[in-house]
């Protein structure tokens, strides 16, 4: 029996500096909207590393350098696809800032980001971005629903 499963490739990359900010994107598209950080989806027969670096570039104008995996975010989807998010985060990069239709484009204070209207489930998922200790958050499928473990 084989053994292959469909599954859905996606990145989020979260861009940080030395003064404490972050860049976050307020996504327009009305499945999962608020603000996050840039990403999308994974081409066929596209490096992890360079599918990052351009849907970086796509939605925020700038290159990236060094982005490092930090984590993964999954999910079981309605069509019964494995959707997966790689998490990538980097404080090397260079250009201008140019907003995309995906979603306007800014930086902010991390120390504010609880302040915004964050797309649901986003600040457990920046727990991963930011532990040296945890790189996965699972939407468990239990009897009474769907619960987030991060691991
Ligand atoms: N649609 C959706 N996207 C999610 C969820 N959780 C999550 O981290 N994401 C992230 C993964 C990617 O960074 C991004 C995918 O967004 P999208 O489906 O709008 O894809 P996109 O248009 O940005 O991709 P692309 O066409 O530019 O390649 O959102 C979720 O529950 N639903």
């Amino acid at each position: 029996m084989s053994r292959a499963e469909k599954v859905i490739l996606t990145n989020m990359c979260m861009i940080y500096d030395d003064a404490g900010k972050i860049l976050v994107q307020n996504r327009s598209n009305k499945n999962w909207p608020g603000i996050t950080f840039p990403g999308g989806h994974i081409e066929k027969n596209e490096a992890f590393h360079d599918a990052v670096i351009r849907e970086v570039k796509e939605e925020t104008g700038l290159t990236i350098k060094n982005p490092i995996l930090c984590g993964t975010k999954q999910f079981q989807t309605t069509s019964d696809e494995r959707y997966i998010v790689l998490f990538y985060k980097t404080n090397l990069f260079f250009g201008e800032l140019v907003s995309s239709s995906e979603g306007e484009i800014f930086w902010i204070k991390r120390k504010e980001l609880l302040q915004y209207p964050l797309a649901p489930d986003f600040e457990e998922m920046l727990a991963i971005f930011e532990s040296d200790t945890k790189s996965e958050f699972y939407y468990q499928t239990t009897e009474d629903g769907v619960e987030i473990k991060l691991f």
